[in-house]
């Protein structure tokens, strides 16, 4: 009898047929409110489990004893206890790589969109504001040549690191908490502590993860070191910034504007201050949101769990020391 999984994500029909091939798959409409308690009654059965967006905690957990394999549909794990997978020796798969080139093309997007006042001004043509020759108060400020300050020098902010630098002339700074010679070596990227970080950026680009560690690295203090020109773009995960504070800079210029694809809250409430200030570029988290990329996050993720629940795992692995044992 084939092993039964749950997936809580819609895919492509070709992958959700190459899981019927393996598993009897028992599927759910995303993970919710009201999916949540029927996942948590057919994991009882279930050896795998595959999605994205949604809590993979101890409770969900303590109703799986059967799983033998997790595979998130996504690069990023902030959503899942890999302590309590780890203790259970369960592996957790993700889907690094195949989606690095568009998240680092979306950053460039909101690097440019922001500086140029793209959508602000689109906005202001839709809306019949385009009567003659524009002014001063339309333009926006360059790009090119401006520095730009990475955090989390990984595999997206390396992506970046190369479109900025060969694409747009600009200097590279960035903070890690270890030297990167790729970065240095090919795009003269020069590694700093945060502050001369904070101090130095025209562009300061976040693509860190959301951990303990990462949780509001920049808040009140942070953004009053920035220069008043600076524009913060967030591509990693909302709670890295403090959204309160990264709000009152953006409304007293504190620092001059942001490009936003991650919240603290997602979606972002409809009341939120952010909505209503026009040097804020905000999008719905569509950092690896092509067809292109997000099929193939979908198709590495299906390959990652056959491999989990088949016992033939070799990349991909968030906490490879499960397959040790
Ligand atoms: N907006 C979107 O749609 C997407 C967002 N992401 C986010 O981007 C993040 C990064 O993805 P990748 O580049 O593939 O991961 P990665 O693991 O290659 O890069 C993350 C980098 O952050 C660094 N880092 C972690 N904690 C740090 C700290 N305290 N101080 C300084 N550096 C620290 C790591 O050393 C690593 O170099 C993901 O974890 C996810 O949260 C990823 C994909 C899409
Ligand atoms: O992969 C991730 O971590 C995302 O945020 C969506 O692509």
């Amino acid at each position: 009898m084939k092993p039964s999984i749950v997936l809580y994500k819609k895919l492509p029909a070709d992958l959700r047929q190459r899981l019927d091939q393996h598993f009897n798959v028992i599927e759910f409409n995303g993970m919710n409110s009201t999916t949540r308690p029927q996942i948590l009654d057919a994991l009882q059965q279930a050896e795998g489990l595959i999605g994205s967006n949604g809590k993979v905690d101890k409770e969900l957990l303590d109703h799986a004893p059967r799983l033998r394999g997790v595979s998130t549909i996504s690069v990023g794990f902030d959503n899942f206890d890999v302590e309590e997978l780890t203790r259970r020796g369960i592996p957790l798969m993700h889907t690094p790589t195949v989606l690095t080139d568009t998240v680092a093309d979306t950053m460039m997007t909101l690097v440019l969109a922001t500086a140029r006042r793209a959508v602000e001004s689109a906005e202001r043509v839709k809306a019949g504001e385009w009567n003659g020759s524009i002014g001063a108060d339309w333009f926006g400020v360059d790009v090119h040549h401006k520095t730009m300050g990475i955090l989390g020098m990984g595999r997206i902010g390396l992506a970046l690191a190369k479109r900025a630098h060969l694409g747009f002339d600009m200097p590279i700074l960035y903070t890690a908490r270890r030297q990167h010679a790729e970065a240095e070596n090919s795009f003269n990227a020069r590694r700093c502590d945060l502050d001369t970080l904070l101090a130095e950026s025209d562009f300061l680009c976040i693509s860190l993860p959301h951990t303990d560690e990462t949780f509001h690295m920049i808040s009140r203090e942070q953004l009053a070191k920035m220069k008043s020109s600076a524009i913060l773009v967030n591509a990693g995960r909302g709670p890295v910034v403090d959204e309160e504070a990264l709000i009152e800079a953006l409304q007293t210029g504190v620092i001059h504007a942001a490009g936003l694809d991650v919240f603290e809250q997602e979606p972002l409430p409809k009341d939120s201050p952010l909505l209503k200030l026009p040097n804020v570029v905000a999008l719905p988290h569509i950092g690896s949101a092509t067809h292109e990329t997000r099929y193939g996050m979908a198709a590495c993720a299906v390959d990652n769990l056959i491999a989990a629940l088949t016992g033939n795992v070799k990349e991909f692995c968030v906490n490879p020391e499960v397959l040790k044992k």
